[in-house]
């Protein structure tokens, strides 16, 4: 089984947790990708959902598809979300954000009642940090807030380059609410709790990537299928 196909595994799997008339939020990435096109299948079968997306990528993806779509001030309460993670460790705290869409995320999982992550078993770590931490910062003194990341990662004994993340055409990336993602290769974050809560209170910093206490069910896809997981205490 490849790659994709491990990702449409989960995807299917956890559409079995969508209920008609369910309010939805909707990730963003590539596996996320492969649960739309499962759940746009459904919709065109008669399935009723009500889908608030977590970009303006997952958005386009969802219109082309005919998967019906809310703001999320239009629902401010969703029943379930359903979106990718780069990473995830035990306690299924996450790191997410390598597509870019942490913020929207991040504030569509809060809402919601149920957070189910999907992946391949790639993702599954011990430790959190392999994969760079995305921070989004606004881009208004983005030196300063910068610097206070760097104090902050010295402090929790954390080091690793910094870089502000670009497109293919060297431009800066730039998030759906306008802002940069500083990529953090940290390497290994043993307290992520700590960083999670020392970072929202640098002011530059908008949200980061870490995702805690969010997931409640993780589906993770191997060479033998998917699998249900439930985090460790
Ligand atoms: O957090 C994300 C986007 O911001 C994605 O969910 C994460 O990067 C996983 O993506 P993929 O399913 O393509 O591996």
């Amino acid at each position: 089984m490849d790659a994709r196909e491990m990702k449409i595994k989960a995807a299917a799997a956890a559409l079995e947790h969508v209920e008609d008339g369910m309010r939805l939020g909707i990730g963003t990435g590539s596996t996320a990708e492969e649960f739309v096109r499962l759940l746009a299948e459904k919709v065109a079968g008669g399935l009723k959902v009500q889908g608030v997306p977590t970009s303006e990528r997952t958005a386009r993806l969802c219109l082309e598809l005919g998967v019906p779509l809310k703001s999320l001030d239009e629902l401010p309460e969703l029943d379930l979300t359903i979106d990718g993670a780069d990473e995830i460790d035990p306690q299924f705290r996450l790191v997410k954000g390598g597509g870019g869409a942490l913020l929207r995320e991040k504030i569509v999982a809060a809402a919601s009642k149920r957070m189910i992550v999907i992946a391949d078993e790639t993702k599954l770590v011990d430790t959190l940090g392999a994969f760079p931490l995305p921070i989004e910062i606004n881009p208004f003194g983005q030196a300063s807030t910068r610097l206070a990341i760097e104090r902050l990662a010295a402090e929790l004994g954390l080091s690793g380059p910094m870089t502000l993340r670009t497109r293919s055409d060297e431009s800066l990336f730039m998030t759906d609410g306008g802002h940069l993602i500083l990529d953090a290769s940290f390497g290994r974050i043993p307290d992520a709790d700590a960083l999670a809560s020392r970072l929202n209170q640098i002011p530059g910093v908008v949200e980061h990537g870490l995702f805690i206490h969010l997931a409640s069910l993780a589906i993770i896809a191997g060479p033998a299928g998917a699998r249900v997981m439930e985090p460790k205490n």
